[in-house]
């Protein structure tokens, strides 16, 4: 069939509710999602795409890219696990990656190296955030979108204009990962308490760059007591943590192992809620009226199968907690703008 008729298609049948019914279901009848990672051949899509091929929710996995997604699709598909595999290189390739798809996982764009700031990589992940979710708004407008793709703070923005624009805004099901904040923290954590980092929560607000990365150690569990200068080295290692990857990595990009890790983790948790599993609680950075004056905050959200059920009430915060929070607003405010500016043609 010809592309366009192929585009055109895909298009009318999007608007139809039948295709997605089979993936949607909330019984015991379901036989796992279609999940779309775009950006699936670099750094961190190659070890998320292994981790999702390893989900029992997970029925097809779409890898795409803007090459090379072939081999890594081939590679992945002699595992034996249940999830199919599909290949999609080049933006010709987006409509069959994303159509049907129920969760779309954006690690796309360029990583940080030494020197560099998250916000130094706007100009060119603005971009590539925007193209992706006008793909998304055309071709799969229902799914849940998770945005890993940094500046975070300004890239979730960016996606939620593109969709608000196309008529598919739905903020209950876009979110910007902040996982690998929460990861993190609970490691850091752990290896204070000396204890199993699976046995540890912190809960992260704010957003995913330095001062706004909020780790609320006063609200750990098990409980942290810690004295205030201990417990400031470890709010500054969890700020600082992508910087201290980047260092290490020397030039050769940024976080992407633990990075997948959380992302799977993530997914994991929007496919579960997805399929009525009650109690599926995770930080994300997300459209929010839960802080004044900050239309885009990450804090607790508890997910339920149409996307944020609950947005949970914000810890208390120390005094160490509440100055950092000061802080953050002004950054926080900033690169909100900044997206929404990319939007106007700012
Ligand atoms: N949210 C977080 O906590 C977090 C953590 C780590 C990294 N990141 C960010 O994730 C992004 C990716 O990091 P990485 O290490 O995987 O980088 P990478 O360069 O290894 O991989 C990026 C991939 O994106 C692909 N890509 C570029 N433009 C694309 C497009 N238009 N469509 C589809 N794919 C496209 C590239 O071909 C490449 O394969 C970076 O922006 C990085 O800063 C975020
Ligand atoms: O630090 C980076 O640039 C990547 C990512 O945001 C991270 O926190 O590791």
């Amino acid at each position: 069939m010809e592309r366009a008729a192929r585009l055109a298609q895909h298009f009318v049948a999007e608007q139809a509710p039948a295709p997605q019914l089979e993936t949607h279901a909330t019984s015991s009848s379901v036989r796992g999602y279609n999940v779309a990672v775009l950006g699936a051949a670099g750094g961190i899509g190659q070890p998320l795409s292994l981790l999702l091929k390893l989900s029992p929710q997970v029925r097809e996995l779409r890898l795409y890219d803007v090459a090379n997604t072939a081999g890594v699709a081939a590679d992945l598909s002699h595992i034996a696990t249940a999830p199919r595999i599909t290949s999609h290189s080049g933006a010709g390739a987006l409509p069959d990656a994303l159509y049907g798809a129920d969760l779309v996982v954006i690690p796309a764009g360029v990583p940080r190296k030494p020197g560099m700031t998250r916000d130094d990589l706007f100009n060119i992940n603005a971009g590539i955030v925007r193209s992706l979710c006008e793909g998304v708004a055309r071709f799969c407008p229902s799914a849940w979108v998770a945005v890993i793709s940094n500046p975070v703070n300004s890239t979730v923005p960016i996606a939620a204009e593109v969709l608000r624009r196309a008529g598919t805004f739905n903020p209950s099901k876009l979110f910007g990962v902040t996982t690998l904040d929460v990861v993190r923290a609970n490691t850091f954590v752990a290896e204070a308490l000396g204890l199993d980092p699976a046995a540890v929560n912190v809960p992260v607000i704010g957003g995913h760059a330095g001062v706004t990365i909020l780790p609320v150690l006063s609200a750990a569990t098990p409980r942290l007591t810690v004295p205030e200068q201990q417990a400031r080295a470890l709010m500054a290692r969890i700020q600082d943590a992508g910087t201290e990857v980047v260092k290490a990595k020397a030039g050769a990009g940024s976080a992407t192992l633990s990075m997948a890790y959380a992302a799977a983790r993530f997914a994991e948790a929007c496919l579960r809620a997805m399929s009525g599993e009650p109690g599926v609680v995770e930080c994300a950075y997300v459209a929010s009226s839960v802080v004044k004056d900050l239309p885009f905050f990450a804090s607790q959200l508890r997910l339920g199968p149409a996307g944020i059920a609950e947005f949970l009430p914000l810890p208390r915060l120390n005094a160490l907690e509440q100055d950092n929070f000061e802080s953050m607003k002004e950054e926080l405010v900033s690169s909100i703008a900044k997206g929404v500016g990319f939007m106007n043609g700012k």
